[in-house]
């Protein structure tokens, strides 16, 4: 738990909120490592509830099972020798497991039920602590942040966000299709804007910025340049 006279709670916080492939992973990286602030990928955290729903055949749509699954799942995000990001969960590397579009198709489905919502919330906002935090999602400045320092909601055309995600998979090794990836994200925009809990949407206070026809540099310059504003 935080409090007022917890360094933590007051820590400054940047939230990239925002569609599939619009670049807030990415670019969320990128600046956290240039600021040396801690870095939150949220959307890890419903991947793994997903992926550990799908290997104890837990329903996605089971609130009670699944919440359990949130809570008692431990997590470390740690770094690859070759400088790529490693999720460990309950002590085993889960490597690219998460980063199949099956996993976020699964995440997006259970991030719809509010008791995993609950269940991540607190474990989410322990990511904060001094020097400051930058916090990739969906959610991160309406529900997760509301205090953040600055809010960006981080968006681009979701023809770009599909070829981007095709070059990336590609890159991994994946066998993928344009035409399908661009049917999923926009399947899994319209089921993220649309939940009841926590939708996918911009706060009042956030900063919109398509990427679209931006490089991921530029998009962090941007992002550099309203924090200094801010601060
Ligand atoms: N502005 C950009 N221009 C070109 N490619 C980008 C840009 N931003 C991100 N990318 C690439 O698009 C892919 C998806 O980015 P990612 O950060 O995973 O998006 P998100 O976290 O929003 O789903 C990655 O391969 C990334 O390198
Ligand atoms: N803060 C968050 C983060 C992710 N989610 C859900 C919705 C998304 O479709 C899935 C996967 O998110 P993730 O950020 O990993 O996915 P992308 O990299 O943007 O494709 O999880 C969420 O509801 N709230």
């Amino acid at each position: 738990m935080t409090d007022n006279t917890d360094p933590r709670a007051s820590a400054p916080v940047v939230t990239l909120d925002g569609p599939s492939g619009s670049g807030k992973g990415t670019v969320g990286q990128v600046l956290a490592a240039r600021l040396g602030w801690y870095f939150l990928d949220s959307g890890a955290l419903y991947r793994l509830v997903g992926l550990l729903a799908h290997e104890t055949a837990v329903r996605l749509d089971d609130g009670p099972q699944l919440a359990r699954l949130a809570q008692e799942m431990h997590v470390d995000f740690g770094v690859n020798p070759a400088g790529t990001p490693r999720v460990v969960l309950n002590g085993v590397d889960v490597g690219d497991r998460l980063r199949t579009e099956e996993a976020g198709d699964r995440a997006s489905r259970v991030a719809a039920v509010p008791e995993v919502r609950q269940a991540l919330l607190e474990k989410q906002r322990a990511f904060r602590r001094p020097p400051g935090l930058v916090a990739d999602g969906r959610d991160m400045g309406t529900t997760v942040f509301p205090d953040a320092l600055l809010k960006v909601f981080v968006t681009a055309s979701a023809e770009q966000r599909a070829e981007r995600r095709y070059k990336q998979l590609k890159e991994k090794g994946f066998d993928v299709n344009l035409a399908r990836l661009l049917e999923e994200i926009r399947e899994r925009d319209a089921r993220d804007a649309a939940r009841a809990v926590s939708p996918l949407r911009p706060a009042a206070d956030a900063q919109v910025l398509d990427t679209s026809d931006l490089s991921i540099s530029e998009v962090v310059d941007r992002i550099e340049g309203l924090l200094h504003e801010r601060r």
